[in-house]
């Protein structure tokens, strides 16, 4: 449930790090400032903190330089391989965003950078609900990802990426489940979260969700 892309990331692992450097011209622009945006969202993150999708850990490397516990979630095995090697330091589980090993560790952030897109709209909104039951009382999803204003906005950003002869982007906006803004603003409403967005990039934004007491 979920993991549909995880052959995919399994042959992308060894190359993901010269991607999100921006060596590939398909995705530099969803991937401008990743470094930036990913100390940002390291530095609001409260500890014990668990992070979905930790791909090659550099988010996850980020946050255990400030001494934060980090509890690590990845579905590639491949992708787990390289994070462990980069960051021996955080514990790193095998699952997804809705299976994964039920620690006793008291969760304060729940974190994730580029990632949370791999579900489908009923998906999230069971995450969404897990997230909840696991998060202490004024805890925080904190989320990094592309999304769209509204449709309007989507199928602009597909035009762009075919103007600019960007086939795989376009192809991507397309068919992932990258959500839109008020979709998002309801789900995570709906589950009592306060939540508020930020524009990071052309496609990024930070998605900040606070429980209630
Ligand atoms: C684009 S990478 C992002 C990696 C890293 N968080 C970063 O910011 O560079 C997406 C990651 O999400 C993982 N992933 C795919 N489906 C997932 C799911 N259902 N639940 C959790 N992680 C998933 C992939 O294996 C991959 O490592």
């Amino acid at each position: 449930m979920g993991v549909e892309f995880v052959d995919l990331f399994n042959q992308w692992a060894s190359s993901y790090d010269d991607t999100v450097s921006g060596n590939d011209p398909e995705y530099k622009e969803v991937f401008e400032g990743y470094e930036d945006m990913l100390e940002l969202l390291a530095g609001l993150s409260i500890s014990p903190v668990m992070e979905f999708g930790v791909g090659t850990a550099n988010l996850t490397r980020k946050m255990i330089r400030q001494n934060k516990v980090v509890i690590g979630i990845e579905p590639s095995s491949e992708m787990r391989r390289i994070a462990n090697l980069k960051c021996p330091e955080a514990a790193m589980y095998d699952g997804d965003f809705l299976n994964y090993p039920q620690l006793m560790t008291p969760i304060q952030s729940i974190v994730s950078s580029f990632a949370f897109h791999h579900l489908t709209t009923s998906e999230k909104i069971e995450a969404i609900q897990k997230f909840d039951d696991k998060l202490e009382s004024e805890g925080q999803i904190i989320f990094i990802d592309t999304l769209f204003k509204d449709e309007a906005h989507k199928q602009a950003l597909i035009k762009d990426a075919e103007k600019s002869g960007h086939l795989n982007l376009a192809q991507d906006l397309q068919e992932e489940y990258y959500g839109y803004l008020d979709e998002l603003k309801e789900m995570f409403s709906n589950q009592g979260f306060e939540v508020s967005f930020k524009q990071m990039n052309k496609y990024a934004w930070l998605i900040q969700a606070k429980k209630g007491e």
